[in-house]
Formats: structure tokens, C-alpha cells, sequence
């Protein structure tokens, strides 16, 4: 039997194209079409060259154009290959017997990801999902898609039967301060008839990149929390300072003896700096909503925004520091005021919205210790900004009953987070939000330029009954 011999192996050089003694491909040795493809495929590398280049350069210089040309677009691979490894893991595929042809299998069935658009520092996606499957399941896998996709964060809110509306966040753009506004005192003036417009005062910038306003026509009355230093008086400081330019009169409870709304006062129609000065104050306008409620009956309006501009009273923004000195007490005499201030606050929340009496609230902390009314008025503020808080039972408070995955991602904020905050968000449900540093000097700017336009409200200088 003949051996057989290993062929040789080749040297570098005996390879087929490859010309002995110069490190270059041999032209020559490719078919005709293959040399034809050359040039294309020399095209095709300089354009990847070029394309990755202009990338790198679009990053630095103008990262929303890149996010629209390339960003967004790695993220929608992203996820589409992620998507059905990311519905198994998380449970959130479905599994159903397919047709008896297929001898009734059991089919597994991923939700389906679509309308995926990007918008400015991320993307907007929908999920549809099957039958017996609710959004609490997506809601929960929020962290785990973001970390699918590599992304800051994923908001997910329900939205409509069978789907969910997702807010893909690219990267964290609370890290910076929100420019700070220029108040324009163009809309001033006291013989202007209020609009809804006026409203509406932005105070900083959100996650997705929109502006943040607290908007009193979208959400009419509002709880502010949050620890000392968290942020909450700068936050109003700047919304009033808008306010204040307009046909607006605002009224002020800082029962901590006016420290904080002090500076506020030439601007004030009125400043209770009292639990007592304070009840009185919050009657008078109860009061003022009753006129104002048959002044609507008269004219057959449902609000004030419905009656003629003449006859259009001016919107009353009732600003409350320190929500806890007007409910916790330590003496009886103290306890009869708190109750008549408190029980009047509720029915100003009640009735107040269509009437254009508006309350902004802000403390600390809210608790159950407040008592069985703070829950009652709670259900009254649609709008909520939590800012740092140093307990859980305040977030609780503050977010808990509208929007309970929300309580979670308001501990998370560190009190080194100024003005960072958790807070309503009209299409979302809620989002991750950052004030502007409203500085006080700006302030009393807004307010000395503004204080002639302080409305003068009769109801404070009638007799009480
Ligand atoms: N968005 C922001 N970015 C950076 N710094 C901020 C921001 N908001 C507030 N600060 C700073 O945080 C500090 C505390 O702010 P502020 O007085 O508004 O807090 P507060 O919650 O009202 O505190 P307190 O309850 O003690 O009155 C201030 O020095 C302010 O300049």
C-alpha cells in the first residue's frame, strides 16, 4: 500500500493572488466582476470612514442632530434584537394553543413594539399587548428595558386598553441647571382682562427635554414637598415672579412668621403670618369663591373663564408655606384656629378650580399625623412636585395615591439634587424634573417691578360675618 504524503503546506507567497515579495493583492488573479467591485468596495470603506467621522464630530458639536442621524437609530437595533430575549426574561410574552392543524402547540406570543420615533434626548415607543396581560407588568419591567437598551431610563405609562406608552430617556439632562427664565413684564398691566394663559409659569426643565411649568389650568391646585434645602422656595420664587407680570393676585400663608414669603409682600394682595391671621384669611376667600360662584349662576357660566372679560374676576394663586404649622398644633386655642384654617383650605380645594382660586401648597413633610383632612385635601391637588425628601412616608404622601411607581424613583433623588424633583406630567403620568436656580436677588427684582399691579381684592377688607 502506497503511503500517502501530507501535501506541503503553502508558503505566504504560493498563495493564489498574492505576488512573491510585495505585500499587495494581485489584481490580476480576481475574476472580472471581482475587479470590477473593487472601486465600489473601496467607495463603500471611504463612506463608512466618512459617515463614522462626521459621527464622532456631530457627538461633540451638535449631539441632537447626532441622537437624530445616529443615535436614535442604534438604539432601534438595539431594540429589536433585545425584544423578544427582554419579553422572556421579564415575563412578559404570553403563551396560546395554536390551530389544531399544528396539533394544538403551545405558541409563545411577544407583545408587539412599535412606533418607535425619536424625539429630542430619546425615543417614543408603544407596546401592544395581548389579552389577560395588564400594564402593571411593563410598568415593573421599566428598569429592565433600560438596561436592555442601554439607556438612561424607561417611563412607562398606561395608555389606552391593551398598550402602553413608553418614554425612552438617552441620558440624565438634569445633571445641568435649567437656564433661568427672562421674566418679560410685556403682558403687564392691571386693566388687562385675565387669560388662561396666564396661568401657566415655567420653572425648569424636565427629563424629556420639555419645558417644566406648573400650569393651573391643567392641574388647578398643587403639593410641593420636600426636605430643607431641597429646593422648594426658589421653585416658587421663579413661578411667581411670572405671576406676578400678569392680571393675577396672589395671596400668601407662611406661618413660620413670613420668613419665607416676606420678600413676596409688595407683590401680595394679602400675608397671613399666623395660624389665626391665617384662618381668617382662607374664610374671606371662601367667601370670595361663593360670590363668585353666583356670579357665574347669574351669568349661566360653569367658570369664570366662560363669563365676559369685563366682568371676569382676576384669578386668586393662594401660596401656602409649610403646609405642617397650619395642622399640627400644641394648644386647644391653637387647635380651633388650625381647624377653622384647615376646614376652609379643604373647601377652597373644592370649589375653588372653576372659580380661578388656585392653591399651591408646600411643606417639608406630610403625614398621617396631619390628620384625616390633609388626605381629603390631598385628593383635591392633581398636581404634585416632590422634590428631596428626608422620609419615605412623604413621598408616600405626595405620590403615592396617584402615581405609586413614582414614590420609589423620589427617594432615589439625593439631597445633593437641588431642585430636582419628581412631578406630574400631564401625557406621562409623571417624569423626573430640575428647577432653574431662581436666584432671591431676581426675585425682588420681579417683585418691586410688579408690586402696582397687586390686585386689590374687596372681600379682604369687608367685615367677617
Ligand atoms: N435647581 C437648582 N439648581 C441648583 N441649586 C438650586 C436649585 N434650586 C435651589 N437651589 C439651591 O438650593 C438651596 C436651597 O434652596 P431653597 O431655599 O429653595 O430650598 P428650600 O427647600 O426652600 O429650603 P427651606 O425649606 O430650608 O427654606 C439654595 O442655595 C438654592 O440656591
Amino acid at each position: 500500500m502506497p503511503l500517502l504524503k501530507p501535501s506541503p503546506t503553502p508558503t505566504i507567497s504560493e498563495l493564489p493572488g498574492i505576488v512573491p515579495g510585495s505585500s499587495g493583492l494581485d489584481l490580476n488573479y480576481l475574476t472580472e466582476a471581482g475587479q470590477r467591485l473593487v472601486p465600489y468596495a473601496i467607495g463603500a470603506g471611504s463612506l463608512l470612514v466618512a459617515w463614522a467621522v462626521a459621527g464622532a464630530i456631530l457627538a461633540r458639536k451638535a449631539p441632537h442632530t447626532w441622537w437624530s442621524l445616529y443615535g436614535f437609530w442604534f438604539l432601534r437595533l438595539r431594540m429589536t434584537r433585545s425584544w423578544q430575549r427582554l419579553c422572556l426574561n421579564a415575563g412578559l410574552s404570553t403563551a396560546h394553543r395554536s390551530a389544531p392543524a399544528a396539533n394544538f402547540r403551545y405558541v409563545i406570543a411577544l407583545p408587539r413594539l412599535t412606533r418607535v420615533r425619536p424625539r429630542r434626548n430619546g425615543a417614543t415607543a408603544m407596546i401592544y399587548f395581548g389579552a389577560g396581560q395588564k400594564p402593571t407588568a411593563f410598568i415593573e419591567a421599566a428598569d429592565a428595558m433600560a438596561h436592555a437598551w442601554r439607556v438612561h431610563a424607561v417611563r412607562v405609562v398606561a395608555s389606552g386598553r391593551g398598550r402602553v406608552k413608553l418614554t425612552i430617556l438617552n441620558d440624565d439632562p438634569l445633571t445641568s441647571i435649567p437656564d433661568n427664565i427672562n421674566i418679560s413684564l410685556r403682558r403687564a398691566g392691571a386693566s388687562e382682562a385675565p387669560t388662561v394663559d396666564d396661568l401657566a409659569a415655567t420653572i425648569g426643565t424636565r427629563e424629556d427635554g420639555e419645558r417644566w411649568a406648573i400650569n393651573l389650568l391643567s392641574f388647578p391646585h398643587w403639593l410641593i414637598t420636600g426636605a430643607t434645602q431641597s429646593g422648594k422656595s426658589t421653585l416658587i420664587n421663579a413661578a411667581v415672579a411670572q405671576w406676578a407680570t400678569r392680571p393675577i393676585a396672589l395671596v400668601g400663608i407662611d406661618c413660620k412668621g413670613g420668613m419665607e414669603l416676606g420678600p413676596h409682600t409688595p407683590r401680595l394682595s394679602a400675608l397671613a403670618t399666623d395660624r389665626h391671621q391665617a384662618a381668617d384669611l382662607l374664610q374671606r376667600l371662601v367667601r370670595e369663591a361663593v360670590d363668585r360662584m353666583n356670579l357665574c349662576r347669574d351669568h349661566r357660566q360653569r367658570n369664570i373663564w366662560q363669563l365676559p372679560h369685563d366682568l371676569r374676576p382676576v384669578p386668586i394663586i393662594v401660596i401656602v408655606d409649610e403646609l405642617a404649622e397650619l395642622y399640627l398644633v400644641a394648644s386647644r386655642d391653637e387647635k380651633e384656629a388650625a381647624q377653622k384654617a384647615t376646614t376652609n383650605l379643604l373647601r377652597l380645594a373644592q370649589l375653588g378650580a372653576a372659580l380661578g382660586i388656585h392653591l399651591v401648597l408646600a411643606g417639608q413633610r406630610v403625614g398621617s399625623d396631619f390628620g384625616t383632612g390633609v388626605t381629603a385635601l390631598r385628593a383635591q391637588l392633581g398636581g404634585r412636585i416632590c422634590l428631596a425628601v428626608n422620609d419615605k412616608e412623604t413621598a408616600v404622601m405626595t405620590l403615592g395615591d396617584l402615581y405609586p411607581d413614582a414614590v420609589e424613583a423620589a427617594q432615589l433623588i439625593s439631597s445633593a439634587e437641588k431642585g430636582v424633583a419628581i412631578t406630574t406630567a400631564a401625557s406621562q403620568g409623571w417624569i423626573r424634573a430640575r428647577s432653574m436656580n431662581f436666584p432671591p436677588d431676581a426675585l425682588d427684582g420681579a417683585i418691586e417691578a410688579t408690586a402696582h399691579l397687586t390686585p386689590h381684592l374687596p372681600v379682604l377688607d369687608s367685615a367677617l360675618l
